[in-house]
């Protein structure tokens, strides 16, 4: 008999960063899911953020296919990479970390104002190749902040400076740009759909610009930073200049600032930017799965202080609470704030003993189906007493050892 009040569970994680893909979070709470309502229906939902692992994802999620490629990497080097078509034949999505990404680049070899997206502009044109006619670009998890310069040369654009020379790669350049040649540019840019799922807090320039906000953590020096904005301050002005794009503001509109301001560059072609949860999770039909569930348990690595400013469990309880559904938020550590998540009724950390963060972090899988089950257990004990004495226990603080 499936429990009376727990007939169908959502289960909608992020990915553990270095512990577990979204998908195998999801297999693994499932799993745990499973030992405490064996009849319940269980629908899997992992869920992407437009960075690393969203090509992945979305093809597993809507029956279609990846297509395996070699491409420029952030360093120029060429690196094996992959877009994805999906299900509906007509759509393809282009993850820009599969071929900018961070991890692409090693630490030693850190310096944002070198590294380009010149790999995304050639799989855009490797998905229209392919006859697609919408691309979703996915930002996130970059290594680059040359706003775009390498995908709008891939794309056919000449960026010249003042004796007329064609630019080498980098962010750090665009100070000399002098002008944009366009009349290469793929003319089946015309007719496509160019969908660019981003962050709309992430903007080009300015003192919360890509440069000052995400610079330092891709590697750049202080002198760097500087010298990037006033690179990317002259990439907004010329873009605008020379290709008249229908965006109002490339320097502060929502998004611009996406992956090291590819969001601009691409805008700059005419490419729509959209809040990412809407146009990523429209693919897979979250909201009408959120609507039919009894309870929704979401999952991320860190559950802190950071999850309410974008991250997917907050966007999870925020939707599931339009339909009023309960949220159960599983993390591998619970860091300050965990409980304060609007939308989540109750987290949950996955360790059930202090633990080296190493341990935890191979361990994922089998740690999140055991306390998935001693969670839900928790829950159905709670709904059983007058008092719901299981909620302080169900809630209690929780770090791996090596990082209390
Ligand atoms: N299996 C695990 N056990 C314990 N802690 C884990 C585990 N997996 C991940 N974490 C913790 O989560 C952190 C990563 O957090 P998370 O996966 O939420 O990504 P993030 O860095 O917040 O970035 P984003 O969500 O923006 O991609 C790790 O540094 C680690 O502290
Ligand atoms: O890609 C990036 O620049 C960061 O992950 C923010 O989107």
């Amino acid at each position: 008999m499936p429990h009376p009040v727990l007939n169908r569970v959502v289960v909608a994680p992020s990915g553990f960063k270095e512990s577990l893909s979204a998908r195998a979070a999801a297999d693994a709470i499932a799993a745990g899911v499973r030992r405490v309502l064996p009849d319940a229906a269980i629908d899997r939902v992992p869920l992407v953020d437009g960075g690393e692992g969203t090509a992945v994802e979305l093809a597993a999620a809507t029956g279609g296919r990846l297509v395996a490629l070699a491409a420029t990497g952030p360093l120029g080097e060429p690196v094996g990479t992959h877009f994805a078509l999906l299900g509906a034949r007509d759509t393809a999505v282009v993850e820009m970390a599969a071929v900018a990404g961070l991890a692409l680049v090693p630490r030693a070899l850190r310096d944002p104002g070198a590294t380009t997206t010149y790999g995304v502009g050639e799989l855009i044109r490797a998905a229209l190749d392919t006859g697609a006619r919408r691309v979703l670009v996915g930002c996130g998890d970059s290594g680059t902040s040359d706003g775009g310069a390498g995908a709008l040369q891939a794309l056919g654009a000449r960026l010249l400076d003042a004796d007329g020379f064609a630019l080498p790669p980098g962010g750090r350049e665009l100070t000399r740009l002098a002008r944009i040649d366009p009349s290469g540019l793929d003319p089946r840019l015309r007719d496509a759909d160019l969908l660019v799922a981003c962050n709309p807090f992430n903007v080009l320039c300015g003192e919360r610009g890509v440069a000052r906000v995400f610079g330092p953590q891709k590697g750049a020096t202080p002198a760097q930073v500087e010298h990037l904005s006033a690179a990317l301050e002259n990439w907004a002005y010329v873009l605008t200049r020379d290709l008249r794009p229908p965006v109002p503001d490339l320097r502060t509109g929502p998004g611009t600032g996406a992956s090291g301001g590819l969001g601009a560059g691409l805008a700059a072609l005419g490419a729509r930017l959209l809040p990412r949860f809407d146009v990523l999770w429209d693919q897979v039909g979250l909201d009408a799965r959120l609507a039919r569930a009894d309870l929704v348990l979401t999952a991320e690595g860190a559950l802190d202080h950071q999850t309410p400013r974008g991250k997917i469990p907050a966007e999870v309880a925020r939707r599931a609470k339009l339909y009023g559904r309960p949220v159960l938020a599983l993390a591998g550590t619970l860091g300050e704030g965990a409980h304060e998540v609007p939308g989540v009724d109750a987290c949950h950390g996955i360790l059930p003993a202090p633990m080296a963060l190493a341990e935890a972090l191979t361990r994922g899988a089998e740690l999140l189906t055991d306390a998935t089950e001693r969670a839900l257990r928790l829950i159905l004990l709670g709904s059983r007493l007058p008092v719901h004495a299981a909620a302080a226990e169900v809630s209690g603080t929780q770090r791996p050892s090596s990082v209390r």
